[in-house]
C-alpha cells in the first residue's frame, strides 16, 4: 500500500503557501533580469529531448520546496514501488507495469513471484511476426491478396494511443499500407470509414483490454457483417480479424481464432496500453524495428524517471510544476501545444492520460480531498492554436500554464516553413513570459502616426500583462525513439501527481455511471411507448427522440 500522506499538511506544503505570497507578485522578466543562469539552472536535457522550465514562475527556493514536498509525499518510493509490480491499483487490486512492455534491458520484472518479461517478450514475437507478413504482402486476404487498409476498432485506450503514434509516425508509414482508426458508436465513424474500403484486402484489429465495451462490440460486429455480406463463408474471417484483448473467452464468443489472438494483461491500463499488443496496428504501419524503437525511447526515459535524483528529473519536475500551478496559483487547465503537425492528437491523447487518471476527488484513504486535483488538459498544434485560442492565454482572465513541444528538424523540409514555424514557436513563449507594457503599447501606437486621443483610447487594448509561465520542449526530432520517450515521461508526469495528490491514478470509475444508465435506458428505446420512469427532463428528451425518430 502507497503512503497515505495529506498532501496540504506537509511542511512542504506550508512553505510553499508562505513562498507563494512573495514570489506571485514577481513578474518573470524580473525573475531573468535577476538571475542571467535561468536557463542553465532549469533546463534539462536527455538523449534528444531538451526541456527548458526556465520560463516558469518559480526560484531556486520554489523548486527546492517543491522536491522537499516529492520527498514528503514518498516520490521515490512510489516509483520503486511501480516499477517493482506492487498492487498500486488498489481499488482494482492490479499492479501497474506498463514499463515492463517497453523493459528493452530484458532484466526480469517480477509480479507475484513471476518474471513477466518472457511472455511479454512472446506476445512481442508474435507482432513481429504478423505485422512482417502484412507489410511484406505475404498475408493474405480470403481472394488470395495482400492487405491495402487496417481498420483498428477500440474506444479510449485502445484507440487514442495507437491513433495518436500511427499519426505522429506518419512519416515513417507505409505508403501502400492505410491505417484508419474507428471508435464511435456513431454508425457514422464505421460506415464512412468502410464506404471506401474493400474486404478483400481489409484487415480488421478489434482492440479491447475488456473485449466487452459497447462501442467496440457493436462496431466490430458492423464490420464483420459488412465482411461477410461479400465474403460469405464465416471460415474467412480468421483472414481478415485479428483480436487484441485480455479476454480470452470472449474473443473466442466473438468468433476470432484464438491463433489470431494478441494477449496482454490486466496490469496494463488502457490509456497505458500502446506498449502492448494494441500497438499492433503502428507495428504494421511503421514496421516492427521502429515499433521497437519506440519501446526503446520509452525505457529511456524509464531509466531517466528512476534513477536521476528529483530535480534533475523531468517527469518529477514538471509534475511538481503541475501541482505549484495547480494548487498554489488556482489554475483549472494545462495546454499541450505541439509545434508538429503529426503530433495533432498528442494533447488529445494525454486528455485522457491525464484527465482518465488523476480526475479524482477521492483520496487513497477513501476520504474527500480538500485540494484540486487533475487539470483539464486541452490543446491543437501550433501555429493553428494562435490564430485560434491564444488570445485567451495572452489576454484572458486565466492563468494557463502551457507545454510548447517542437523538434529542430522536420520531416518535411519544405522552403522556409521549418523556420517560419519554429520562430513563431520561440516567440509565443517569449511573448508569454515577457507581455507587452503600457509604455510600449503607446510608444507603438505613436510611432505608427496615430493622434494621442486614438493611442489613448486604444493603449489598454494593446497591452500583454506576459507573466504567463510555459514549458518549452525542444527535441531534435519526432523520431519513433523521441516520441517514446515524450510519452513516457508525460505518463509518469501523470503518476508523480497522483502521488502528491493521494490519489489512485489508475483507475477510472467515474466512466462507469454513464456507462451503467446507457445500459438502463436502451431497451427503453426498442419501443415507441412514452416513458416515465426518469426525471422530466430525461423523460421529455427521450419522448421527443421518439416521437421525431
Ligand atoms: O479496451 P477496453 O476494455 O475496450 O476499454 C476502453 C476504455 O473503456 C473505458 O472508457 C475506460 O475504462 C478506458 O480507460 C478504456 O480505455
Amino acid at each position: 500500500m502507497l503512503p497515505a500522506i495529506p498532501f496540504d499538511q506537509t511542511a512542504a506544503f506550508k512553505k510553499l503557501k508562505t513562498h507563494h505570497k512573495s514570489i506571485s507578485k514577481k513578474h518573470l522578466s524580473e525573475l531573468f533580469a535577476e538571475d542571467p543562469n535561468r536557463f542553465k539552472k532549469f533546463s534539462i536535457r536527455l538523449g534528444d529531448i531538451l526541456l527548458d522550465y526556465s520560463k516558469n514562475r518559480i526560484n531556486g527556493r520554489t523548486r527546492a520546496y517543491l522536491v522537499q514536498l516529492a520527498e514528503e509525499c514518498k516520490v521515490e518510493e512510489a516509483i520503486e514501488q511501480m516499477f517493482a509490480g506492487q498492487k498500486i491499483n488498489a481499488t482494482e487490486n492490479r499492479a501497474v507495469l506498463h514499463t515492463a512492455l517497453r523493459n528493452r534491458s530484458n532484466s526480469p520484472v517480477l509480479f507475484d513471484g513471476k518474471d513477466v518479461m518472457p511472455e511479454v517478450n512472446a506476445v512481442l514475437e508474435k507482432m513481429k511476426v504478423f505485422s512482417t507478413q502484412v507489410r511484406s504482402g505475404s498475408w493474405k486476404g480470403y481472394t488470395g491478396k495482400s492487405i491495402s487498409d487496417i481498420v483498428n476498432i477500440g474506444i479510449g485506450g485502445s484507440d487514442l494511443g495507437p491513433l495518436m503514434v500511427s499519426e505522429a509516425l506518419k512519416a515513417y508509414g507505409k505508403k501502400d499500407l492505410n491505417l484508419h482508426f474507428v471508435s464511435n458508436v456513431d454508425g457514422t465513424h464505421i460506415a464512412e470509414t468502410l464506404s471506401r474500403l474493400n474486404p478483400e484486402t481489409t484487415l480488421f484489429m478489434v482492440a479491447s483490454k475488456t473485449f466487452t465495451t459497447q462501442e467496440t462490440m457493436a462496431n466490430a460486429h458492423s464490420a464483420r457483417h459488412w465482411f461477410l455480406e461479400q465474403a460469405q463463408d464465416p471460415a474467412f474471417v480468421k483472414k481478415h480479424f485479428v483480436a487484441i484483448s485480455t479476454n480470452q473467452k470472449e474473443v473466442e464468443k466473438f468468433g476470432i481464432d484464438p491463433a489470431n489472438m494478441f494477449g496482454f494483461w490486466d496490469w496494463v491500463g488502457g490509456r497505458y496500453s500502446l506498449w502492448s499488443a494494441i500497438g499492433l496496428s503502428i507495428a504494421c504501419g511503421i514496421g516492427f524495428p521502429n515499433f521497437e524503437q519506440l519501446l526503446a525511447g520509452a525505457h529511456d526515459m524509464d531509466n531517466h524517471f528512476r534513477t536521476t535524483k528529483l530535480e534533475r528529473n523531468m517527469p518529477v519536475m514538471l509534475a511538481l510544476l503541475g501541482v505549484w500551478y495547480t494548487n498554489f496559483f488556482g489554475s483549472q487547465s494545462h495546454a499541450i501545444l505541439p509545434y508538429d503537425q503529426y503530433m495533432h492528437r498528442f494533447a488529445a491523447y494525454f486528455q485522457q492520460g491525464d484527465m482518465e487518471s488523476n480526475g479524482k476527488c477521492v483520496d487513497r484513504t477513501g476520504k474527500a480531498v480538500t485540494y484540486q486535483t487533475g487539470p483539464i488538459i486541452w490543446g491543437e498544434p501550433g501555429t493553428n492554436g494562435q490564430h485560434a485560442f491564444y488570445q485567451l492565454i495572452h489576454q484572458g482572465t486565466k492563468l494557463i500554464p502551457c507545454d510548447f513541444i517542437a523538434p529542430a528538424v522536420s520531416h518535411n523540409p519544405l522552403g522556409d516553413h521549418h523556420k517560419m514555424l519554429l520562430s513563431n514557436f520561440f516567440a509565443q513563449t517569449e511573448a508569454l513570459m515577457n507581455g507587452k507594457s503600457e509604455a510600449e503599447a503607446r510608444a507603438e501606437l505613436e510611432a505608427a502616426g496615430n493622434k494621442k486621443e486614438v493611442t489613448d483610447f486604444l493603449a489598454p487594448f494593446k497591452v500583454f500583462e506576459g507573466n504567463r509561465p510555459t514549458n518549452s520542449i525542444l527535441v531534435k526530432k519526432v523520431t519513433p525513439r523521441v516520441l517514446g520517450s515524450l510519452i513516457a515521461m508525460y505518463e509518469h508526469k501523470i503518476f508523480v501527481k497522483g502521488i502528491i495528490w493521494n490519489i489512485f491514478s489508475f483507475d477510472q470509475w467515474g466512466v462507469e455511471l454513464g456507462k451503467q444508465l446507457a445500459g438502463k435506458i436502451y431497451p427503453e428505446l426498442q419501443n415507441d411507448w412514452p416513458i416515465q420512469e426518469h426525471d422530466s427532463s430525461t423523460n421529455g428528451l427521450i419522448n421527443q427522440y421518439k416521437r421525431w425518430r
